[in-house]
């Protein structure tokens, strides 16, 4: 278990100082996967390393399975490390080493000899997947294989915690689905308990089970995963939330749109459904309560972690008052609607 306790960091001198985390407590339960999201600058990574000292916080505590972190002299904190792995978004590999190397570096640093060694990397190049790879350098490895020896060197000294500091931004999508995948793997077998940054939705709805959304270096919102992306309870949280789900209308429709409602009379409206409407027969009601015309014109589903989240580009036509009634029975559901433009 993670706990941090009113964390602050600021970078530079009293008079100009840069506060990039603001009295910030997270806790991420044991055997959890929490993942904190946020804008570039919003202090992810300041918060991530300063989980493991990288950065020393300013204030507040950090504790590692009730340990506190900022209490330890130098050598208490190197041995305190070891429970803590960390991956990167650029691997950190050691170039003239191979792979199996790599891996071995931290147990070097500990002092196991040749067997205790080999008896901890074979397990974990088979975990990874890099068995027939251990003798290859890091140049002659894709981007996944590379992510794949800085996890299983991560994990040599069997740590409890694993803190991954964007650990797929520099993949491609295919890629990131199997280290993901990867990571969840670990996170079961092991009960690793993970704590990961990144400023991708996609990241958190695959595999974390709570979220903590950063904004100017303050926790504005944690949340389960699954009401996170159902009902986010910021504005922040929609704004991420309404980007992750954005479908561009097409361009057919964006030429016959208009910003104004004087001249063109009907509206185009993007609507998300959650969980508690997504199987009602809303728009035939709407439809037939309000005697509207409701052409769908693009929608989309998303099945996250059981949860039912869904967005629709519909164009209501009919008389004027109806529509209005019809938006006012919307926007009385709780459901999330934005008029885009209007048609004619
Ligand atoms: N070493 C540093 N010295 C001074 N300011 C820093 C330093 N590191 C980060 N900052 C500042 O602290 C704030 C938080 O930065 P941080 O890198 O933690 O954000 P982030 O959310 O990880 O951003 P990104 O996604 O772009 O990496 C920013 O305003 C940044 O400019």
């Amino acid at each position: 278990m993670i706990q941090l306790e009113q964390l602050s960091k600021f970078y530079g001198s009293d008079h100009d100082a840069i506060c990039a985390l603001n009295n910030v407590d997270l806790t991420v339960p044991k055997g959890s996967i929490t993942g904190v999201i946020g804008v570039s600058g919003a202090g992810k990574s300041t918060l991530i390393r300063c989980v493991n000292m990288l950065e020393r916080p300013s204030s507040g505590r950090v504790l590692v399975d009730g340990q506190d972190l900022t209490q330890l002299d130098a050598p208490a904190l190197r041995k305190a490390r070891h429970d803590i792995g960390m991956i990167f978004q650029h691997f950190n590999l050691l170039d003239s080493r191979t792979v199996y190397q790599n891996i071995a570096f931290p147990l070097e640093l500990m002092g196991f000899d040749k067997n205790a060694m080999k008896e901890r990397i074979t397990p974990l190049l088979e975990l990874t997947g890099l068995s027939d790879k251990k003798d290859r350098y890091p140049s002659a490895l894709s981007g996944g294989q590379k992510q794949r020896v800085a996890i299983a060197r991560a994990l040599a000294s069997r740590p409890k915690v694993l803190l991954c500091d964007e650990a797929t931004s520099a993949l491609d999508p295919q890629t990131t689905s199997s280290i993901l995948e990867l990571l969840r793997e670990i996170n079961q077998e092991l009960g690793l308990t993970i704590l990961l940054i990144t400023h991708e939705m996609e990241v958190v709805k695959s595999i974390c089970d709570s979220v903590a959304l950063i904004s100017g270096g303050e926790l504005v919102e944690t949340s389960k995963v699954g009401p996170f992306f159902t009902a986010p309870s910021t504005k922040l949280g929609r704004e991420f939330l309404e980007e992750f789900l954005r479908i561009d209308p097409p361009k057919s429709l964006l030429d016959r749109l208009s910003s104004d409602g004087s001249d063109k009379p009907y509206p185009v409206i993007r609507i998300i459904f959650n969980d508690e409407n997504v199987a009602s027969p809303l728009i035939s009601q709407l439809a037939r309560s309000f005697e509207l015309d409701i052409s769908i014109l693009q929608a989309k589903i998303e099945d996250i972690q059981g949860h039912t989240l869904g967005l629709m580009i519909a164009e209501f036509r009919g008389n004027a008052a109806h529509i209005e009634k019809a938006l006012a029975r919307l926007s009385d559901m709780q459901l999330s609607t934005e008029v885009l433009g209007y048609v004619d």
